[in-house]
């Protein structure tokens, strides 16, 4: 993520009204999918929930449940607050007290999209916070929030929910939203152990055969396809040629979970930058066989007590926003 303090803008003219109330609700995502680095994200049912309120009193105060509380900082740094204050000043509004109540269910740094998850709450809360006519559209947002991400994939469907195809164009980022078949089911495999997605990018070369970037295509391509009307070429589908491998040594357990899935018959995947072990389940019966062999696995490894296996729901709302009158 590449957020800047607020210090490094410029002073802001007009102060944005103070006494405003606005919650955002934005669910967790899962990038990549396999072949669509960079490109293809799932909004998945897990949720963080930010309330802001604001005054005309300088000063920010930070409280935080859940994930992150206790260890994310409750200053001007905290990744949501300084969102706020850059979507707020850009827009050329000054913000004075800031008070954000964060509800964090999204694990951190575990591939399943909870930087994004908050730069979109940031951007969002501090769209809100703008006079009306002063406030970004969709476009706009879905440019700013991939900027502050560094990459598309997960802030797409975060907005818009469901499954978002993401690419950059004229210096632009874009998105459209694809269908997903209602038999989908995502069981996530969490680890308890965080692998930053800075570090898990360093590990990419700057450069992959030709071969492998032509095999990429038509597997990205067919998993579009498995998605949005035949689940059971998922297995097909999932294979990616430019990222999961390169990153394997960081993340050892769960390439070797994701081994165990797919020799199984599942369509697993790295969910993001990965450690969290994604399948795609083609209904209730696979998903029921993903969980078994999960656990199976974990027992087999000794390793059951850290890791955290959800069956989750394909979010198809993305974030919400609400206004509350005082
Ligand atoms: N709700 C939040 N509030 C404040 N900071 C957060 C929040 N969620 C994530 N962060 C920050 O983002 C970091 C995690 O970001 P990172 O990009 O490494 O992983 P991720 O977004 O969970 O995974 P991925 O991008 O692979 O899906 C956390 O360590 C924390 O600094
Ligand atoms: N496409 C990104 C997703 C994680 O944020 C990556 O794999 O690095």
């Amino acid at each position: 993520m590449h957020v800047s303090n607020s210090a490094e803008l410029s002073r802001a003219a007009a102060a944005v009204a103070p006494g405003q109330d606005v919650t955002v609700r934005v669910p967790a995502t899962s990038a990549n999918l396999g072949p669509g680095f960079d490109s293809l994200g799932l909004a998945v049912g897990l949720y963080d929930t930010v309330r802001v309120r604001t005054s005309g009193e300088p000063g920010t105060l930070v409280r935080i449940t859940g994930e992150g509380a206790g260890t994310l900082p409750t200053d001007e740094t905290h990744l949501v607050v300084r969102t706020i204050r850059l979507t707020v000043e850009s827009a050329g509004y000054a913000l004075q007290g800031l008070e954000l109540d964060a509800e964090n269910i999204i694990p951190h740094g575990r591939g399943l999209g909870s930087s994004a998850s908050a730069i979109v709450s940031g951007v969002l809360a501090g769209n809100a916070l703008l006079p009306a006519g002063h406030r970004l559209d969709a476009a706009a947002l879905l440019d700013l929030c991939s900027r502050l991400e560094g990459h598309p994939d997960n802030v797409a469907p975060a907005l818009a929910g469901g499954l978002a195809i993401s690419w950059e164009e004229e210096g632009a980022f874009r998105s459209v939203t694809a269908p997903v078949h209602p038999d989908i089911i995502p069981v996530a495999a969490v680890p308890s152990n965080e692998l930053s997605t800075e570090s898990a990018r360093g590990l990419l070369p700057d450069t992959v055969p030709h071969a492998d970037a032509a095999a990429n295509s038509g597997r990205s391509a067919l998993l579009i396809h498995a998605l949005a009307a035949q689940p059971a070429m998922l297995l097909p589908g999932t294979v990616d040629f430019l990222h999961q491998d390169y990153r394997a040594a960081a993340m050892e357990p769960s390439a070797a979970l994701v081994r165990h899935l797919r020799e199984n018959g599942v369509a697993a995947v790295i969910s993001g930058a990965g450690p969290t072990v994604m399948a795609l389940a083609a209904g209730q019966v696979q998903a029921q066989e993903a969980q078994s062999l999960i656990n199976g696995h974990l027992e087999a490894a000794g390793t059951t007590q850290s890791w955290r296996v959800l069956r989750l729901s394909v979010d198809r709302d993305g974030a919400r926003v609400e206004e509350h009158l005082r």
